[in-house]
Formats: C-alpha cells, structure tokens, sequence
C-alpha cells in the first residue's frame, strides 16, 4: 500500500500507522525477540585483532582480570558543537545476545595458527556476557567529546571483544542522528521533513540504519518500507519522474472515468481536467507575462489525471518534469479543480529541480489565484514539497529567499553524511584490575582519561538551560544542586569555574548486569525521538548556530583533574638532552 504525503491514503486511515507503532512497541520488552535488528550484528562481525588478543590475554592468564573501557568520541560532527548519541538499543541486543557458535567455531580454529591452544577454543565457546556491566548515557542524549558514552566492565578478553560491533553499532548512529537534528534546526520546528535517501545509502545497512536514526534525530517519516515494518516510523512519498514520462498523450488512456465521492455520479475526469486547464491557462499571465500556458504538456497532464484517479485523496504531483513554471503547476491546478469538482482535495506539489525558493513562490502565488478565481480556498495553501541534494547548508540558504516550502525531502547528503562521513568515536581502557590506565599522545587532545568515571549535567536557570557537564571519578560524592562546585578545564591548568548549579543529572545509568537487560530503563522510539527534541531546547542557542558555534564547557573534578595529570606525569617518559 502507498503511502502519500498527505498520510491518509484511501481506504486505509493513518491509524494503520498508529498500531503498528504500537506493535513494535510491545515486542521491545520482549526477551525473546531482543536481538539485533540486523542479523549481521553477530560475534563474528568484529576484527580479526580482538580474537588474536583474546588467546593472547588468556594465555598470558588475564582472563579474569577486571577492565573498564570508555567508549568515546573527541570532535563533534560537521563543524558543530554538539553530537546526538544513538545507537545504544542496538548495543544492549548484540551484548544480550553474544555467544560465538558452533559454525562460528569451526571458522576461528580455520584462522587461528596451528598448534593455538584447545582449551582457548572452548573457552571462546563459552564465553558469554554474563559478567559484563553496561552504563551509558540514554540514547538521545546530547553529548560532547571526551564524555564516556558507554563505560563497560568486565572480564578483560570479553569487554576487549566487544570493541568493534560497539563502535559501528554507535558511530554511524550517532553521526547521522546528529546530521539530522542540524537540519530540522534548520528547518525550523513546523516544516515537515522526510527522509528519501535509501537508493544512495551506503548499502542496505546504511540505508535502514539511516532512516531508523534520522527519525531519531527529528526527521517525521521516511520512503523507506521496510523501516516504516520493522519500527513503526511512518512512510512517505510521492511519484518518480518515470511515472510522468510513462504516459505519452491524453487519448490514449484506457481508463478515464471517475465517480464523485458522494454522489457517485461518474464523470470524464480527463476532459474535465482538460477544460480547466484551458480556463486557467490565462491566468498564469497574471504572474509571468512570459507564460500563457500554450507549454503545458499533455503525457504530463495524461500522467496526472491517473495518479490523481488512483489517489484522489491523496494527489501530490511532481511538477518539474518538462517544465515547473510552463507545465507542472498547470497541470497540477487543473487535476486538483477536477478532482474538487468530484469532492476531492487535492495534497500539493514536489519540485526536484531549478530554484526551490524561486519556484516555491511562483507555485504559492498561482496557487493562490487559482485558489480565488475558482473558489477553491485550500489551495493557496496547498504542500510543497521541495527536492534534489538538499543539504543543512542549502535550507539556511532557501530560509534566508523567504521560501514557500512546506516539506522537504532529503536523501544523499543526508544518509550518507557527504559532509561528514564519520564519527570518530573511539573505545579505550582505562582501569584494569583496580589499576588506571593511560594512553599518552603527543596531542593532548588524544589523551585518555583514566579510571572508573561518570557524568553529571549541571544546570542552572530553573534547571532548563545547561551550563556544563562535570566528570567525575565514580568513588566521588555527587555535585548537590545550590551548592558551588569547582569545574576544571580537563588539560588546562589556569581554565576553572565555580559552578553554581540548579539541578544535577546524572547522565550514566546502569543498562545492562549479570546479563539481565533492565528494559525498564530503555526508553521507546518515539521517546527517544521526544528527547532528542527535548535536550536541544535546553542547548543554548549558541551552541548550535551554525557558523562558529560555541564550544559548550566539559569540564572534570578537582580530584578527577590530579588524578588524570600524576597518572599523566608518572608515565611520561623524561627526555634526555645532551
Ligand atoms: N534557491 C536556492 N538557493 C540555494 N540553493 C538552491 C536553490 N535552489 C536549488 N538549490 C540547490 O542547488 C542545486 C541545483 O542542482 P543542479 O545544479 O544539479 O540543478 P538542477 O536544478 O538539479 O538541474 P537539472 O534540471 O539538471 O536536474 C541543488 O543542490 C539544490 O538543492
Ligand atoms: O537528491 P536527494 O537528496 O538524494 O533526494 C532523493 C532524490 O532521489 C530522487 O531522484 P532520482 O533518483 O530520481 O534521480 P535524480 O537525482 O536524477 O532526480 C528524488 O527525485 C530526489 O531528487
Ligand atoms: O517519494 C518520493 O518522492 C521519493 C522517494 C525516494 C526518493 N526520492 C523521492
Ligand atoms: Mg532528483
């Protein structure tokens, strides 16, 4: 069934939608059916160094030894000062699931060398997330480089092997919730915003990946079916330019009738629309003195009057296929005239080429004097949808010519990250058997920081604006709300503030122990959705312009901060000059 941009199609309300969602929903909380989404998402999917190191810790008897890893990134996305973490429910399904199978078996012992030990095959075989725990930041959050996004502890071989599927299952999530979220800022709150880059994706899983965590990210629907089935996010669309050129003339379409919606009073719904085109023609004058409608195109015409009789309540026609200003909207004014004569109300128009801000004005100006000379109110403020390499950087542009868009479709840029094709999200050790671990860099933005941490947001104003994010060392008591607290630049010395903070978030909670999932704590999609929108309204502005955003302040402890530079000092080695 198709889906138009107008939601309700004929005989089927958008409720369909609506339970579907809700079915999804359900299943959520299901043990049984919380696995990953893609079934590629297994052990296995991993690079080949996490097994070699698994031997290589379990020969060197380090199995049971206890490590926290970090998981994070060191530079917001697209020039921007801010990042959406998604991707975490598709963590907590491949962790909930991990086990290495028996087939999965018979593949590592082909690629391990000969003579690796047996008694590292059957552990490999047994070994299960079961002594793993999982804290993380909710999914939807707005995060910041350095912040652990996901702290996982465990046994050391098994929370190493994690490393790889973690990293994809968060990177491209992440990144392209963020894409998403700068253009719905963009956009604005009221444009509705739809997601067509399926045929451009970087293959299958990029494709439903992309369409999953841009609705995360603040886009309302995709063209994208099979997410619409597997997470309830509505499906959208409109027609291609092959089902205008699929139709040559006006006399020779087989089917040309069409009943009224009440009455059922059939008439030629074809020559109707012929006539008010006729009549209309004229009228484009009145806008452009260069166009008198003589250019208008019969297959276009023919092509309209079918998809119209198929979709009469739901007619959105794409116009720039010979000629937006000479022929699509015309044409479009005269099958929308046709079809209200039939009680019909016709959607709008998609432009996928030419001046979208130029072309959008005409369209809404000819709209509305249509709209007067035939009675037809609602048209003046019939959908536009505008199409064709939309980018964040193209709608500020669109915005700033005063547009008449009312949808966007956005597909390329969008699901492939063009200008950003990945997050750098990275997953380090950082304790080990109760001992902190460091990895040092020339550049100090490469520095990790050691120890068992977590983070707080402080908020000041009535607890709706962020000031900061505070990390911490787990044994450290809480910040209190009202009461000041010194914040320290992580590597600068001279940079500290006393923070005086309304409110206090804890960010990390605890997802995942003794391999019970806690589903409670897992919000849905659609909350999810809900908070990402949520969050950001608590972003100062200043903080998601567009061009040189502030940096937003993450700050650690004083205790945090020393503990971070002896460890840095203890293990930087003194150079020698002579
Ligand atoms: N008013 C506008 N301001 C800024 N950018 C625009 C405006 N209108 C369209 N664009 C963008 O300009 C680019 C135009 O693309 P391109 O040069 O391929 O032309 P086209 O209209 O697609 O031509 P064609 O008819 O060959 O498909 C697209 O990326 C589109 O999003
Ligand atoms: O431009 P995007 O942001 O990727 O949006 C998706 C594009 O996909 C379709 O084009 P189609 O595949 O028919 O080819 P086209 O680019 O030649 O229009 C549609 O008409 C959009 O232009
Ligand atoms: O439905 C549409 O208009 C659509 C779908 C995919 C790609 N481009 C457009
Ligand atoms: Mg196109």
């Amino acid at each position: 069934m198709n889906r138009l941009l107008d939601g309700p199609v004929d005989g089927m309300e958008k409720d369909g939608a609506v339970n579907h969602t809700v079915e999804v929903a359900t299943s959520f909380h299901d043990k049984n059916t919380f696995r990953p989404t893609n079934s590629l998402v297994q052990p296995l999917l991993t690079d080949l160094y996490q097994i070699t190191m698994a031997y290589a810790y379990w020969k060197a008897g380090k199995k049971d030894s206890f490590a926290v890893f970090d998981l994070f990134f060191r530079k917001n996305p697209f020039d921007g000062e801010y990042t959406i973490f998604a991707g975490l429910e598709e963590v907590l399904r491949y962790i909930y699931c991990f086990r290495f199978s028996e087939d999965d078996m018979g593949y590592i012992r082909s690629i391990m060398p000969a003579g690796t030990e047996e008694e590292f095959f059957q552990y490999l075989a047994d070994m299960t997330t079961r002594d793993i725990s999982v804290y993380a930041v909710p999914e939807g959050s707005i995060v910041f480089p350095r912040e652990p996004l996901i702290r996982v502890e465990g046994p050391l071989p098994v929370a190493q092997m994690l490393e790889t599927t973690l990293l994809t299952l968060v990177n491209f999530p992440s990144l392209v919730a963020t894409n998403a979220a700068r253009i719905r800022h963009a956009a604005g709150p009221s444009k509705e915003l739809f997601e067509f880059g399926l045929r451009r994706a970087q293959g299958p899983d990029g494709g439903l990946s992309a369409s999953k965590y841009v609705y995360i990210g603040g886009f309302d629907g995709t063209s994208n079916t099979l997410a619409g089935k597997l997470f309830g996010i509505p499906v959208r669309g409109t027609h291609a330019h092959s089902f205008v050129a699929a139709f040559t003339d006006l006399t020779s379409l087989k089917n040309k009738m069409m009943k009224h919606r009440k009455t059922g009073v059939e008439v030629d719904f074809v020559a109707l629309s012929q006539k008010y085109r006729a009549e209309m023609a004229p009228l484009f004058q009145v806008i452009d003195n260069e166009i008198d409608g003589s250019g208008a195109n019969n297959g276009e015409l023919a092509a309209f009057t079918q998809y119209a009789m198929a979709f009469p309540n739901g007619f959105l026609a794409l116009v720039d296929t010979f000629d937006t200003l000479r022929s699509g909207l015309l044409n479009f004014c005269a099958v929308a005239k046709a079809l209200a004569d039939l009680d019909y109300k016709a959607v709008g128009i998609r432009i996928d080429s030419g001046d979208l801000a130029y072309l959008s004005k005409q369209a809404r100006q000819f709209f509305k004097t249509v709209a007067n000379r035939f009675g037809l109110p609602w048209l003046a403020n019939a959908k536009i949808v505008a199409s064709n390499d939309l980018k964040e950087e193209t709608i500020y542009a669109l915005n700033e010519q005063n547009h008449q868009i009312d949808s966007f479709g956005v597909g390329t840029h969008l699901v492939t990250c063009q200008k950003q094709p990945a997050l750098g999200c990275v997953y380090k050790l950082v304790e080990v058997d109760g001992h902190p671990r460091i990895k040092l860099s020339q550049d100090v933005a490469k520095l990790t920081m050691p120890g068992r941490k977590t983070i707080y947001r402080l908020s000041g104003g009535s607890g709706n604006e962020a000031l900061i994010d505070l990390i911490q060392r787990v044994s450290e008591p809480p910040p209190e709300p009202g009461k000041r607290i010194l914040c320290r630049h992580p590597f600068e010395e001279s940079k500290r503030a006393y923070v005086l903070p309304t409110t206090v978030e804890a960010l990390h909670v605890l997802y995942y122990q003794n391999g019970h999932v806690f589903h409670d704590r897992l919000p849905s999609m659609e909350d999810v959705r809900a908070n990402v929108q949520r969050n950001l309204v608590n972003l100062r502005n200043d903080h998601m312009r567009r061009l040189n955003p502030t940096p937003y302040k993450v700050a650690v402890s004083p205790d945090l901060y020393d503990y971070v530079h002896d460890l840095w000092l203890a293990n930087a080695p003194i150079g020698e000059l002579s």
